[in-house]
């Protein structure tokens, strides 16, 4: 966007949605340990989100020219993918003008991104048109491309033609646990396995600027075979501001990588990814919505094979408006799980 800011206050998505349906079932008790909700995980809306203060905070070095920082690096020791997707865009905004929002981006991992440097952006103007704005952006580590992406504009452009999918109906966050709080529960069990304690602990000490509530745990951690289908609330950590919907965008396309690809592997249990790494990742927004307000993710597999996994993803908004889709392909090496390690 024009001056260098990812902020604007757009009002209305033209989209609205299907006759008024609303997704979330009357409160009900999800799980029984009702005093964990209260114990585990502190309660941090009330702080800045740390993608606003850091990691969404590009550096300029000069026209075009973009520096980003890492907060959260993952187990594997290699960037992880959403981030870099969300610093691109936030990149490709910056050259926008404020009455065009992004609708589309497309992206190529290329190579692992290093969690040792910083990784530079550098902003192609490929297009200025009328209604839609195209810009392509090459995130670099040491000379080389991480990344590469296409993010495409529009201008507000209200049009008769307006449908969407309905809304899965499932219980509101509010009756749900957190990934901590879930772990948490599971640590408790008396008869729990060493190198799986091991690996719940690592993943408890994780600083993901990421709040997740999965709506069938049991799926989600994949301890008995499933359909590759999951469905989970999840909200940016912290308070991002409102009527800046630039910025949500940036929030959402690093949001969006983080639990999309587990779900190609949720009909295999008894395997785990020895090595698993998103290839490709596209991305469409549709309306405006709040990436700090709880959102459901929808996610389904709709095949795997060669080594990959293809995840397709819906984002709604607690109203029931569809706010966002994505895709994703994935590499996936497996190998199957110790006896050890089973949960
Ligand atoms: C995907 C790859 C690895 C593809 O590379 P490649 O052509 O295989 O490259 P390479 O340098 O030759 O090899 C890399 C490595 O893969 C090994 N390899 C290659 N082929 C095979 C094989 N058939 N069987 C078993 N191993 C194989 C090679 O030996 C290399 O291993 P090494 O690094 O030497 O230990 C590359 O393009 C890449 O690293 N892209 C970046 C992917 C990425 O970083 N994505 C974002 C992070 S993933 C993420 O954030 C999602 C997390 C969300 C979630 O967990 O749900």
């Amino acid at each position: 966007m024009a001056g260098g800011e990812v902020g604007d206050s757009r009002s209305t998505s033209g989209l609205t949605p299907n006759s008024g349906h609303v997704g979330v079932t009357e409160p009900q008790k999800s799980l029984e340990d009702e005093n964990l909700k209260t114990l585990a995980s502190q309660d941090t809306q009330d702080l800045k989100s740390v993608l606003v203060t850091s990691v969404l905070n590009l550096e300029k070095l000069d026209v075009d020219l973009y520096r980003g920082t890492h907060h959260w690096v993952p187990r594997t020791q290699r960037l992880f993918g959403g981030q870099i997707i969300g610093q691109a865009l936030v990149a490709a905004a910056k050259s926008v003008s404020d009455n065009f929002y992004a609708h589309s981006l497309h992206c190529y991992f290329v190579r692992a991104g290093d969690p040792k440097v910083p990784v530079l952006y550098q902003v192609d103007r490929t297009r200025d048109g009328r209604s839609f704005t195209v810009r392509s952006v090459k995130a670099v580590q040491h000379g080389q491309p991480i990344l590469i992406c296409q993010a495409s504009f529009q201008k507000l452009q209200p049009s008769p033609l307006e449908h969407q999918f309905t809304m899965p109906s499932v219980p509101p966050p509010e009756d749900l646990l957190t990934v901590e709080e879930l772990i948490r529960l599971h640590l408790s069990k008396p008869d729990l396995a060493e190198d799986a304690k091991k690996g719940l602990n690592k993943l408890l000490a994780n600083e993901v600027p990421i709040e997740i509530k999965p709506v069938s745990p049991a799926h989600f951690y994949r301890f008995t075979p499933s359909e590759p289908r999951r469905l989970f609330w999840g909200r940016a950590r912290g308070y991002i501001g409102e009527g800046n919907m630039k910025l949500h965008c940036c929030v959402a396309a690093y949001v969006s990588d983080f639990a999309l690809l587990g779900t190609a592997m949720q009909p295999y249990p008894n395997y785990r990814a020895q090595f698993a790494a998103s290839l490709d990742h596209a991305m469409w927004f549709h309306s405006t919505f709040c990436s700090d307000e709880w959102m459901l993710y929808e996610c389904e597999s709709s095949w795997a094979g060669s080594s990959r996994g293809l995840v397709q993803g819906r984002i709604w908004r607690r109203d029931g408006v569809l706010a966002a889709s994505c895709s994703q392909e994935g590499l996936l090496r497996v190998k199957p799980v110790p006896e050890s390690s089973k949960l």
